[in-house]
C-alpha cells in the first residue's frame, strides 16, 4: 500500500493513475452491471457498535465485490452513516470486523485505510481554489509539482469543471462543489470510494443529471463504491446492490429488481417502492382469506400452519382490471378519490369484499376516461396470484 496520507476531510492512500477524459456517456437502459461479487473487496463480519446502551449496528454482515457500486438505503436514524463512517475508521466498530482487499483494518485509524470520501456538505476548504481542494491530497507524495498540475486538470476535466480551477468554493454552484469534492477524493486514485448522501443538497434537476453523470464515472473508473441515500429511487437508479437498513440491521440486500420485486420482509415491502398491504389468514393450500374473500396465491409461504395471521402485499401498478364475469382473485372497489400523477392516474379504493381495505390502484389516463370512473363509482380489478406477497403478521 501507498505511503499513508492525512487528510482532515478524508480520502488517503494510493497512487494516482490520471483518468483521463470527459464522462458523458449514457447509461443503456438496465445494464449488466460490471461487477466481480465472487470476488470480495470488502467484507464487514458480524459489525455492531453501540453508543452507550444504545445499539447503532447490529450484527451486520456483507460481502461487497470489487467494482461494485453499494448503496446504503433506509430511513432516518437507521445507521447507514454509522456503517459507512465504520468503513472509513472514522467510527471504531463495538465488535465484529471489517476486511478490506485482504487486509483486516477493523483497528486501523482512516489515515492507513485506502479510500475516498464525499461527504454531503462537500466539506471543501474555503481558502483554496478548486485546482488547490482537488490536488491537497497529492502533496507530500513523491509527484513533482507539474505531474500534480497535471493529475489536478486530469480530475477536474474528468469531472466536467476544468474551466473552473482558479475558482473560490464560494464562486460554485452546489452542484459544482459537489464536482470539485468527487474529483478531490477520486485524486488520491483510492480502492474504495464512499459517498454520504452526496446528491441530497442538490436540486432535483442538478441531481438527476449528476446521478447519471456519477454512475457512469464509476463504472468507468471501476472503483469500488458505497452511497448512502435515503432516497430510494436514487439507489433503484445507481446501485448493483442495495443494502436496505432498520434499526441498525440489514433487511435485505440484494439487487434493485430483486428488492423490487421480491422484498424480503414487511419493513422492505413498505420502505421500497409504493405497496397495498392487507391483512388475511392463511389458509392452507395456497390461499388466504382476506375479509370474505378467498385469494389465491403462489408465494412461498413453507409450513405456515392453517389461521396464521398474514399481511398480504402487492402494488398499485400490478393491480389488473378485470374483464367479464367472476376470474381468479376478483375484487370490487368502491372508488373514493382519484389522484392525478402525470404518467397515470392513482384510484383511492374501499375493498368491500376484503373487509374495507383501502386500496390504490395505478391507471392509464385512458383507463379511467373509458370506465369515466369517478368517486363514488364501482371498479372491478384481479389481484393477480403472482403478485400477491405475504409476510405473517406481527
Ligand atoms: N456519536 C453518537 N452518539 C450517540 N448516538 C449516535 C451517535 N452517532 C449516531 N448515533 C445514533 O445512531 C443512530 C444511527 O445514526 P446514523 O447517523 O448512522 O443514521 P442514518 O441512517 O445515517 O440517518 P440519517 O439519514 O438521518 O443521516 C441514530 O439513532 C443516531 O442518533
Amino acid at each position: 500500500m501507498a505511503a499513508p496520507l492525512r487528510r482532515e476531510n478524508g480520502g488517503v492512500t494510493g497512487q494516482p493513475s490520471g483518468h483521463r477524459g470527459a464522462f458523458r456517456d449514457v447509461l443503456p437502459f438496465f445494464e449488466v452491471p460490471v461487477t466481480d461479487i465472487a470476488q470480495p473487496y470488502l467484507q464487514l463480519s458480524e459489525a455492531s457498535k453501540a453508543y452507550g446502551a444504545f445499539t447503532a449496528l447490529n450484527d451486520v454482515s456483507l460481502s461487497i465485490g470489487k467494482s461494485e457500486f453499494i448503496c446504503f438505503l433506509g430511513p432516518s436514524g437507521c445507521g447507514k452513516t454509522t456503517l459507512l463512517r465504520s468503513i472509513a475508521g472514522l467510527e471504531l466498530l463495538s465488535s465484529g470486523r471489517i476486511v478490506q482487499n485482504g487486509q483486516d483494518v477493523t483497528l486501523l485509524p482512516p489515515q492507513a485505510r485506502d479510500f475516498g470520501i464525499v461527504f454531503q456538505s462537500y466539506a471543501l476548504f474555503p481558502n483554496l481554489t478548486v485546482a488547490a481542494n482537488v490536488g491537497y491530497g497529492l502533496y507530500g507524495r513523491k509527484m513533482s509539482r507539474e505531474a500534480v498540475r497535471t493529475h489536478v486538470h486530469d480530475m477536474l476535466d474528468l469531472v466536467g469543471i476544468a474551466n473552473q480551477a482558479g475558482k473560490y468554493p464560494a464562486q460554485l454552484s452546489g452542484g459544482q462543489q459537489q464536482r470539485v469534492a468527487l474529483a478531490r477524493a477520486l485524486a488520491i486514485s483510492p480502492g474504495l470510494l464512499l459517498l454520504d448522501e452526496p446528491l441530497s443538497a442538490l436540486d432535483t434537476r442538478v441531481r438527476f443529471r449528476l446521478r447519471g453523470e456519477l454512475r457512469a464515472l464509476q463504472k468507468r473508473l471501476a472503483v469500488t463504491t458505497i452511497m448512502v441515500t435515503h432516497d430510494q429511487e436514487e439507489a433503484l437508479a445507481m446501485a448493483d446492490r442495495i443494502v436496505v437498513m432498520n434499526q441498525g440491521r440489514v433487511e435485505q440486500f440484494g439487487t434493485a429488481p430483486e428488492i423490487y420485486n421480491t422484498p424480503a420482509t414487511e419493513f422492505v415491502a413498505d420502505f421500497v417502492g409504493e405497496m397495498n398491504f392487507v391483512d388475511a389468514q392463511f389458509d392452507g393450500d395456497g390461499a388466504a382469506m382476506a375479509g370474505a374473500t378467498r385469494l389465491n396465491l403462489t408465494a412461498e409461504h413453507g409450513a405456515l400452519p392453517r389461521g396464521t395471521a398474514v399481511r398480504l402485499a402487492i402494488r398499485p401498478s400490478e393491480i389488473a382490471l378485470a374483464e367479464g364475469e367472476g376470474g381468479v382473485n376478483r375484487v370490487d372497489l368502491a372508488v373514493e378519490r382519484l389522484e392525478f400523477l402525470g404518467a397515470f392516474i392513482r384510484v383511492h379504493a374501499a375493498a368491500l369484499g376484503l373487509g374495507g381495505a383501502a386500496l390504490r390502484v395505478d391507471l392509464s389516463e385512458t383507463a379511467v376516461r373509458a370506465r369515466a370512473l369517478a368517486p363514488g363509482a364501482t371498479l372491478s380489478v384481479a389481484l393477480p396470484a403472482e403478485k400477491l406477497r405475504l409476510f405473517p403478521r406481527g
